[in-house]
């Protein structure tokens, strides 16, 4: 469990400001964090890993206090057990794909996660490439890997995906999925994609003025029509076979026969009926 309450004051466009946000996150929880530009959002990921310092309040993560103003005690960067992902890669360019994954490998921990990671994030190929070889896409592929390799007790995710084009973007929100069903790490992913949220998050919480002022299920708190489908198709499923990130369904729908790929924490079974739904994006 995660228990926080943290403040820090606030230069604002319109003047000072405060940021006070209190929360508590449950082990495996991946919550999104929303709202407007200047909201605090980034204020808040960098109070959590420590680059920054806040002025009181607490932060627990599990029996851990990584910081405690009463207390006087506040855990530098290093000494918390966090993976962040920006939206730039910042990886190590003179190292191959592979060497950033071992480097991020906590003391003593099994290199065969690198294997695994590679695997599960679709960088097999690329294992001996140097990051300025890579695209984009690939380069976040292998920070979020990294991140991972860490195998952190809470991972933040600040916009990592906003940069890259949409058929990217879907691909490594699938991979992101695949990771956290795998890993079940506590996480904070901040974006301002709704879509996005809807996917990926069991929880969103929306920040305004630096305060929290919605926090439910991605359903409960989202406007509605970023979360309503553009279509719905019901199908049931025919047959179920396991895949490198979750399971391929055989789904009839009507007269067709459709593959399906899904990450999904329950395995559906032949039978199962299956709700399509979704909404068409225009990169
Ligand atoms: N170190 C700091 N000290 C004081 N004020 C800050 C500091 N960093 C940012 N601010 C101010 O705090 C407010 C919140 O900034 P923050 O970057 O956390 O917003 P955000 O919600 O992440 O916005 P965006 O969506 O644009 O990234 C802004 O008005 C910003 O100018």
């Amino acid at each position: 469990m995660i228990d926080l309450h943290l403040t820090k004051p606030l230069q604002t466009a319109h003047g000072p400001g405060l940021l006070d946000v209190r929360l508590t996150v449950a082990p495996g929880e991946l919550v999104a964090v929303y709202g407007a530009s200047g909201a605090g959002k980034t204020t808040l990921l960098r109070l959590l890993s420590g680059l920054s310092r806040p002025a009181s309040g607490h932060l627990r993560v599990g029996e851990e206090t990584w910081y405690d103003q009463p207390r006087s005690i506040w855990l530098p960067p290093q000494r918390r057990s966090i993976g962040f992902v920006f939206q730039d890669y910042a990886l190590f360019p003179n190292m191959t794909v592979r060497q950033n994954l071992e480097f991020a490998l906590p003391d003593g921990s099994d290199k065969a996660l690198v294997d695994e990671l590679l695997e599960l994030m679709d960088l097999g190929e690329l294992a001996r490439q140097r990051p300025q070889q890579l695209s984009g896409g690939q380069q976040q592929r292998v920070a979020l890997a990294r991140a991972l390799a860490r195998q952190p007790r809470l991972l933040l995710l600040d916009e990592p995906l906003a940069a890259l084009d949409v058929p990217t973007r879907l691909r490594l929100q699938q991979a992101l999925a695949a990771a956290h069903q795998r890993f079940q790490l506590t996480t904070l992913l901040v974006s301002h994609d709704y879509a996005e949220i809807a996917r990926l998050a069991t929880r969103a919480v929306e920040l305004e003025g630096g305060r929290v002022v919605r926090d439910g299920t991605p359903a409960e708190v989202l406007p509605r029509a970023e979360v309503t489908p553009a279509f719905r198709l019901i199908g049931t499923v025919v047959a179920a076979e396991r895949s490198a990130t979750g399971q391929t369904l055989r789904v009839r729908v009507g007269e067709e026969v459709m593959s399906v790929e899904v990450t999904t924490a329950t395995p559906y079974q032949p039978g199962d009926t299956l709700v399509l739904a979704g909404s068409v994006e225009r990169g």
